[in-house]
């Protein structure tokens, strides 16, 4: 039997001082040049998290010898990648990597990083700080914490977003608050024991990676003061004391407060062979593996005579001990040590995972932990350790049950019933809403015909949802009037009586409205929401956040379409239009042309907003009244078709002229034709425009068209001039024709207001082929001047050359799935412009082309910098001029006759303006060789042995007696300051 209670110890099986440090690590380090053992420990993170290989910028904080710096050297790409060490201590230069001496927790290091950085983000920032104590460092373990927030500090600083962080951290009682803080900066944030690294050491390497980059960071999430502190009592020294006076309540040996801590922080200090029972629990917060973010800071320091962080017991110890999971937390390893434990090896249940769990806890996850209980129960059970309660005959003894009476039964099954059928017309409720939604998403997006979409009033899409009174009385918020321009081209405020009977036509308008149409959409069905009481508030909540998010995103899609200079130059020309003709464009005419999918959305053909009139009248009651004045066909059609689908409206000759927002003619009242209007929007697309005879032709001539059409009178009129609300009514007597305007006169005018659309259209076709040309251009200038740049224009290029592939097999290949537009029911806008964006035909690149690509990157690389050319350019430029001016002045002393010179001292006097000038190649003077007269040499009079040509003979005792000299005339000058000094 082993004794209740054992001390922890300490893993001897390796020497911590003297040469028991030198392990094969340091071996290792010897024998491939690194400056510390520790390099093998980054070789082995990188070997894991392969951060190292395609990293441009790496940050090494608390660097020195600079192993570190050695292996992310060799582990880098070689070109182009910079590597800046810091430490307190000087490094010694290595080959690639800037070092600097700071203290990484002064503003001065961030101040010399930003320095070295400039606008560089890092990939990878490494700390492998220890305070620099000595051999007390166990101690100093708070220190070492501190040194990691601070290095945490620069790297969130310097960071690029997506980059890795990999710090060295001592486990202590702050460990796990680090994490907490490592898991809000980092996506993935891992702890791993390299094998390099000694089991008697209580550091670990926390990698994180994937930094989040945000935008704001909270600074006490930097500072030790917060993220250290005590937060509450439960784990500071009374809390602490409190929960271990409850082991004293178990009848354990803890006598007084200090010694009680003592043993509670380590409840190893008293094991015993107690069976576990319920009551025992009392593992403390802290050790609590399976809830670290309930950890509790200690600032007590160590306890006492307990000076490391490293623990290991015996497996038996921990099987038998009545807080298993607090031990979990406590210890570092388990080992199989005594005869009972080594039993335990034997037993089918120690499985080699088990082994290699409990070989290094402090690397475990929550699934290890769970595992390693799960054992330790069936080890318990195997040993008889633990009976096993059969908890079904528990249940069976406890539960009394009562039988229930016929009614109470009833009852019973009423209120399920009930509850039942509650449960199931919520979930139908949710689901139209949840379709109406995905419909008018559709809608906005211009994916469907507003008929398609059935709304109703009672749906949360009534008349006042589109009220074009509304819509027209706020002038700030709209900036549009009546229909009128000012003298700047600007909107008037209209005096008109009839405004609830005008709509929004306009270009201009359009936009805006397609900016004001979510806004208007969405509260409301939030109200439906808010109505529907079965709606959890949560449901509601994340329901409003996703509509303000599409709305966001609408605002910030149209602000960006404002900056567009294509819009800009589109809006300027209708206005132009506007002022010149005064020719309004009517729905559908717009830039039905433009293919470009910004300028659709800029100026879309149609407007899905149905702008119904806001009248409060326009009930349910209005509704069957208009019905039962319609044919017995559209009474028929749903009444929401009536309501969804705007119709081109007839203008007044004056609102022609002026307006933006057109009035209706009272008595006049367009119809939309029962034929779909879906139909006529697909008809409305780019690829039936320049059809011949247009549209009409296509749907059997304008002419039956306008036949078909028959006006809607009499009794809509009136309601016409109450409501604004005959605009909707259809008139489809025939069942035929299209939507159309009620009468030739209105046919006319649109067709007045044609050419001068079409022109437009040209124009802007015009305008858009010039931009693609000129886009062209400069590609093509681009790829002359450049090359080609990426490797699947090398790869296609290469395949044209080679003739692997032809030029219309390209052009075919152009057409593919991916040059569908992306669709779906119920898709947020956002995501369908992500996937317009980056839904792409992947080209496959060849390794040829990948080659070729990279063979000009060096070549760019290996081209001197232009400063550098420059300063040889200008080197030779300066050498040309002055053999230039030599030679002439040469010339003239060759050519001058009269200053009676000889012809050799001529050439004497050209040879020394030559060498002037550099241009006569320079005669090199023979060397003299200096012997040192020393050895053989000492004392020889004439030429040395061996030696040929000139010489210098040297005394060897030159040098010293200099320096004895030296020494001499110093010492005599430091007497001669004392002797005046003392006088
Ligand atoms: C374990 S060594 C680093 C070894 C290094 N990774 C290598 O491979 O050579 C710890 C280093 O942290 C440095 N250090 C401690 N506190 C520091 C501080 N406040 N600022 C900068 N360096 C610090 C020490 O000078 C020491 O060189």
């Amino acid at each position: 039997m082993r004794p209740a209670q054992e001390p922890l110890t300490m893993g001897k099986d390796q020497k911590k001082t003297g040469k028991g440090r030198l392990d094969k690590w340091y071996m290792l380090a010897k024998e491939q040049g690194y400056r510390a053992r520790s390099a093998f420990k980054l070789v082995q993170l990188n070997r894991k998290y392969d951060f190292l290989a395609g990293a441009k910028c790496v940050i090494d904080l608390c660097a020195a010898p600079g192993g570190w710096l050695q292996v992310a050297a060799k582990q880098m790409p070689q070109q182009n990648s910079i590597i800046i060490g810091v430490d307190l201590v000087p490094i010694k230069p290595i080959p690639r990597c800037i070092t600097l001496v700071e203290d990484i927790t002064t503003e001065s290091c961030r101040r010399a990083l930003r320095a070295e950085m400039k606008d560089w983000k890092a990939d990878v920032v490494l700390h492998d700080g220890a305070p620099n104590v000595g051999s007390a460092w166990v101690q100093d373990a708070f220190t070492q914490v501190e040194l990691v927030l601070a290095s945490l500090k620069l790297a969130v600083e310097f960071l690029r977003a997506g980059g890795t962080f990999c710090t060295k951290v001592f486990r202590s009682k702050d460990y796990n608050a680090l994490l907490w803080v490592f898991n809000q900066l980092f996506t993935k944030v891992e702890a791993t024991k390299p094998a390099s690294s000694r089991n008697v050491s209580a550091e670990i390497f926390v990698t994180c990676q994937g930094f989040l980059a945000p935008a704001k960071i909270d600074p006490r999430m930097l500072n030790p003061k917060y993220v250290f502190a005590e937060v509450d009592g439960a784990d500071d020294e009374e809390g602490a004391s409190k929960r271990f006076a409850e082991v004293d309540a178990e009848g354990n040996e803890v006598a007084g407060s200090k010694k009680g801590k003592q043993a509670s922080t380590n409840p190893l200090a008293k094991l015993d062979n107690r069976a576990i029972s319920t009551k025992d629990v009392m593992t403390p917060a802290t050790l609590n593996v399976f809830a670290p973010e309930k950890h509790r800071k200690q600032r007590e320091g160590y306890d006492d005579g307990d000076m490391t962080l490293y623990k290991e017991c015996r497996v038996m110890q921990w099987i038998r001990h009545q807080d298993p999971i607090g031990v979990l937390g406590m210890v570092t390893r388990m080992r199989f040590q005594d005869d009972e434990d080594k039993k335990l090896l034997k037993n089918p249940l120690t499985t080699g995972e088990i082994k290699s769990c409990l070989d290094d806890l402090k690397v475990l996850g929550k699934k290890d932990f769970k595992m390693l209980l799960k054992y330790r129960l069936a080890i318990r059970e195997d040993l008889g350790l633990d009976v096993k309660v059969d908890q079904k005959e528990d249940a069976v003894e406890n539960v009394d049950i009562e039988p229930l009476d016929e009614e109470e039964q009833l009852t019973q099954e009423l209120e399920r019933l009930a509850r039942d059928e509650a449960f199931k017309k919520r979930r139908e409720r949710r689901r139209v809403n949840e379709k109406k939604a995905r419909e008018v998403q559709r809608m906005q997006l211009n994916m469907g015909a507003p008929m398609d979409i059935g709304l109703e009033q009672q749906d949360g899409m009534g008349m006042e949802m589109f009220d074009l009174g509304e819509v027209e009385g706020g002038k700030e918020r709209r900036g549009v009037s009546g229909g009128r321009l000012d003298s700047d081209g600007e909107p008037e405020l209209s005096d008109d009586d009839d405004d609830m009977d005008r709509e929004d036509i306009s270009g201009s308008n359009k936009v805006k409205n397609q900016r004001q149409m979510p806004m208007q959409i969405i509260p409301d069905g939030a109200d439906d929401d808010d109505e529907d009481e079965d709606v959890t508030d949560d449901e509601r909540k994340t329901r409003r956040l996703e509509e303000s998010l599409d709305l966001l995103y609408e605002s910030f899609q149209q602000t960006k379409l404002e900056r567009d200079h294509k819009h800009k130059v589109k809006q300027q020309r209708l206005k132009r239009a506007l002022e010149e003709g005064g020719e309004f464009k009517g729905i559908g005419s717009g830039s039905d042309a433009d293919t470009d999918a910004e300028s659709e959305e800029s100026e879309g053909d149609f407007d899905p907003a149905p702008q119904p009139s806001s009248d409060e009248d326009s009930s349910d009651e209005d509704e069957d009244e208009q019905a039962a004045a319609k044919p017995e066909a559209v009474k028929a059609a749903p009444a929401k078709r009536a309501r969804a689908a705007p119709a081109p409206v007839e203008l007044d000759e004056d609102d022609k002229a002026d307006g933006l927002l057109k009035t209706l003619k009272k008595g006049k009242v367009l119809s939309t034709s029962a034929k779909s209007r879906q139909a006529a929007m697909w008809f409305d697309q780019p690829a039936f425009k320049g059809l011949p005879g247009g549209l009409e032709s296509l749907l059997g001539g304008a002419e039956d068209a306008s036949d078909d059409e028959a006006a809607v009178g009499g009794e809509s009129d009136e309601d016409d001039e109450d409501m604004g609300d005959a605009t909707w009514v259809e008139s489809d007597e025939e069942g035929s024709g299209q939507e159309a305007s009620t009468d030739d006169e209105s046919d006319d005018d649109f067709d007045g207001a044609r050419p001068t659309f079409e022109e437009d259209e040209a124009m802007e076709e015009e305008a858009d082929i010039d931009a693609q040309e000129k886009e062209e251009i400069e590609k093509a200038e681009r790829i002359a001047k450049v090359g080609l740049t990426t490797a699947e224009a090398m790869t296609l290029a290469q395949q044209l050359v080679n003739r692997e592939r032809t030029k219309t097999q390209l052009v075919d290949e152009g057409f593919n799935r991916h040059t569908d537009a992306i669709g779906g029911d119920g898709l947020p806008t956002w995501f369908i412009d992500d996937e317009q964006r980056h839904f792409r035909h992947n080209i496959p690149v060849t390794k040829d082309a990948v080659q070729a690509i990279r063979d000009k990157q060096r070549a760019l690389n290996a081209r001197p910098i232009k400063k550098v050319a420059e300063a040889k350019a200008r080197k030779q430029m300066r050498k040309v001029r002055r053999l230039e001016k030599a030679r002439n002045k040469a010339q003239g002393i060759n050519d001058d006759e009269d200053n009676g010179l000889t012809e050799k001292e001529k050439a004497a006097s050209i040879a020394k303006v030559l060498a002037k000038s550099g241009g006569a190649a320079k005669v090199k003077r023979p060397e003299k060789k200096v012997v040192v007269a020393r050895g053989a040499n000492r004392g020889i009079k004439g030429r040395p042995k061996g030696v040929k040509g000139k010489y210098k003979m040297a005394d060897p005792r030159m040098k010293k007696e200099v320096r004895a000299l030296k020494r001499i005339a110093k010492r005599d000058r430091k007497s001669s300051g004392r002797n005046k000094a003392n006088k």
